[in-house]
């Protein structure tokens, strides 16, 4: 996807229907169109944000993270003249261009972190059955001496 396209404030604004539906956010252009009917908010708000710069409602309802990733998704490009803030790339993560790599990583976590059974075994059991003996000992010398 061509992420780097400008478009002018008066091309957004033309883009105000059901059928082709852009917003800006952050100055960066997105066409929602497609995501309409996924919206958790509904459509409405989207359609009546259309053809403008909807920055200010988007971040008064607190969207998540997930949210800024749909935004990745679905950007088409960036409003001309926008100036890019310095914490532009605070307010989105890349997260959404490799969901894979970043699963797989987690995978990995996992599997690094879990211990196998055997291991656990050795860890718990062989310590606590020391320590029966131990007392066990204790207690049959502590009988013989009495
Ligand atoms: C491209 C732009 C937008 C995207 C990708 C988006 C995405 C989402 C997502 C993923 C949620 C679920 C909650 C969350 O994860 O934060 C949500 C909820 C919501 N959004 Fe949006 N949204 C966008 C624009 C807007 C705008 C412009 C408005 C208002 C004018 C709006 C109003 C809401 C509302 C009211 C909710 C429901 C909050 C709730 O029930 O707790 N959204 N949106």
């Amino acid at each position: 996807m061509d992420t780097e396209r400008m478009f002018t404030l008066s091309q957004v604004a033309q883009q105000k229907s059901k059928q082709d539906c852009w917003i800006i956010i952050h100055g960066r252009v997105i066409d929602v169109t497609k995501f309409l009917e996924e919206h958790p908010g509904g459509e409405e708000v989207l359609i009546e944000s259309a053809g403008k710069d909807a920055t200010k409602e988007f971040e008064d309802i607190g969207h998540s993270k997930a949210a800024k990733n749909y935004i990745l998704k679905y950007q088409i490009g960036y409003l001309q003249g926008y100036k890019i803030q310095d914490d532009d790339d605070n307010l989105f993560t890349d997260s959404y261009k490799e969901p894979m790599k970043a699963k797989e990583i987690e995978a990995f976590v996992i599997k690094q972190n879990s211990k196998p059974k055997h291991l656990v075994f050795v860890e718990y059991f062989v310590p606590f059955l020391s320590a029966a003996f131990f007392l066990y000992y204790r207690y049959l010398n502590g009988a013989l001496q009495l």
